[in-house]
């Protein structure tokens, strides 16, 4: 039987704040209140998996560190957690949270022996954000060039990454659907499972998802979907079930 689609509803964090962002840029932000009481309200509806970002760690505008420990630590669900892990004390923190694994993205840009390194040590612990304009991949909060995405998976497939997020910047935080083609690219190019990020907009987009599941795509994050209400995470946990 073919393995279902994971759905992993987004908690982004800014300054302390549950948001939501257009193409992830600094300022667009709405704000959905305690990013607790938004964890919490997909784990009733029975979410397996919580995408948790601290943005102000990406951005460099601080971090909301503890938060986001206390949101971590309240979940009996397993939490993706991405954003400013950057470094042996960021990655510690991270990890200390208890997370089921993390997201790097800047630092697979821009101090890739270290991701490798870090990867050799942790394995699953480890995922890394590929996060695309084109075939361009951006870092320090998708604000800065960091090189093709091609070169960079095979550079990362090579050192034993475990899976990717792959998110179209273009697409993130505008409900225009998910960069289906950019996934099914990216799947042909790796072996490694595919975590779709951005765009999600309605059930069959997550349909679409789902039928990506075997060239690879394991997984896809929803954001400002069920944030604006276009469905809930009971009737997308259904649309993907079969
Ligand atoms: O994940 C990051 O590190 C990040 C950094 C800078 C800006 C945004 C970032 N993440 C955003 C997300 O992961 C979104 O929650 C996700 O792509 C959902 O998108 P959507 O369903 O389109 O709201």
């Amino acid at each position: 039987m073919a393995q279902k689609l994971e759905l992993l509803p987004a908690v982004d964090v800014r300054g302390g704040r549950a948001v939501r962002l257009v193409h992830g840029e600094s300022g667009t932000e709405t704000s959905y209140g305690s990013p607790l009481e938004a964890a919490l309200t997909w784990q009733r509806a029975g979410a397996e998996w919580l995408h948790l970002v601290d943005l102000d760690a990406a951005f460099g505008t601080g971090d909301n560190r503890e938060l986001v420990a206390e949101v971590a630590g309240a979940m009996d669900l397993k939490v993706e957690l991405s954003g400013g892990i950057r470094d042996d004390a960021s990655l510690a923190a991270a990890l200390a949270t208890g997370c089921t694994r993390v997201n790097l993205g800047t630092a697979a840009l821009e101090t890739p022996e270290w991701v490798a390194e870090v990867i050799a040590e942790h394995g699953e612990k480890i995922a890394v954000g590929l996060d695309v304009r084109g075939t361009t991949l951006r870092g320090r909060g998708w604000t800065r060039d960091g090189g093709d995405l091609y070169e960079t998976l095979a550079r990362l497939d090579s050192e034993g990454c475990a899976r990717y997020v792959v998110t179209d910047i273009a697409k993130d935080g505008t409900l225009q659907g998910p960069n289906l083609g950019l996934l099914r690219d990216v799947c042909a190019a790796t072996d490694r499972p595919v975590v779709a990020s951005g765009g999600v907009s309605s059930l069959d987009d997550l349909r679409a998802l789902a039928g990506l599941v075997p060239l690879g795509v394991e997984g896809a994050i929803v954001g400002k979907a069920l944030y604006a209400e276009a469905f809930t995470l009971e009737e997308a946990l259904e649309a993907v079930s079969r």
